[in-house]
């Protein structure tokens, strides 16, 4: 499998639709790979909180049509990142506002059909910005690409390994993580994402923001991890295209031969204490 991550510079000096334009345009540039990956919330920026609600989108918005587009264009599987989706009016609560913002992540087959969404489940920001602005989703989600499983996850998830076990639980063998990760927890990004790959002997494609935007510098260092947990290609600060070529059998080599995912012991009592 061919992979293709585009680390996408946002700033606040670019418009949302100049930047979906152009994100449009490098999607399509990605003709030969087989999956290509965008970061979370690139077309408003995963810290402009004071903007979440104005470029809020539905599942058939604006960068969903756009992204739909580009994938078929490029013959590609796409997952296009997050939007912020204004979810149904009346869900879950039946009030009769307007519908709860979800970080929604989308994924696109190569004719285009929207196959998968995932509502990010770990809300970032403690009491404040995303965590309180947004509604979590519930439900982890898979999908079947080309000769693999993947595994749905977004930026903060990266921090509950409980969520990616689920995942591998449920055949994951790709694990693909959009983030708008800020470039003073760097190190995090790295181990972690190094971390999930090992502990689940899975890939590990996680596809960062570059630039800054609501004061907030991004880390950038858009990584692809082997299910050994060795680096195949890390990204640079700025805007970047990371490519890379998976030998997907790698996966269940690396199971066979340090059975450690075999060798969980599972339903273990609380601690004494
Ligand atoms: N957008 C995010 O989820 C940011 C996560 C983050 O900054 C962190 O986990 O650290």
């Amino acid at each position: 499998m061919r992979a293709s991550l585009i680390q996408i510079g946002v700033d606040p000096d670019e418009s949302v639709e100049n930047r979906r334009a152009r994100v449009a345009g490098l999607v399509r540039e990605q003709v030969g790979a087989d999956l290509v990956v965008l970061p979370e919330l690139w077309p408003v920026g995963a810290f402009a909180y004071e903007s979440f609600a104005a470029e809020a989108e539905s599942l058939g918005g604006p960068t969903a049509q756009a992204m739909a587009a580009a994938a078929r264009d490029a013959g590609v599987w796409l997952h296009a990142g997050s939007i912020v989706e204004r979810g149904v009016r009346g869900e879950p609560t039946g009030a009769a506002e307007e519908g709860p913002l979800y970080n929604t992540s989308l994924l696109f087959s190569p004719d285009g059909r929207l196959e998968r969404t995932y509502r990010k489940i770990h809300r970032f920001g403690f009491d404040q910005g995303e965590a309180v602005l947004m509604s979590a989703g519930a439900d982890p989600v898979t999908a079947q690409l080309p000769g693999a499983v993947a595994g749905l996850a977004t930026c903060y998830d990266l921090r509950f390994p409980e969520l990616f076990r689920l995942l591998v639980d449920a055949g994951a063998q790709l694990l693909v993580i959009p983030a708008g990760w800020p470039a003073r927890r760097r190190e995090h990004w790295t181990l972690l994402a190094r971390a999930r790959a090992v502990e689940n002997q899975a890939y590990v494609l996680a596809c960062g923001t570059a630039g800054t935007h609501a004061g907030v510098e991004q880390a950038g260092h858009s990584i692809v991890v082997d299910p050994w947990g060795e680096v195949l290609a890390e990204a640079g600060p700025g805007e970047q295209v990371l490519t890379v070529d998976l030998d997907l059998d790698r996966v269940a080599r690396t199971r066979a031969d340090f059975p450690a995912l075999r060798d969980r012991v599972l339903g273990l009592p609380a601690p004494r204490g």
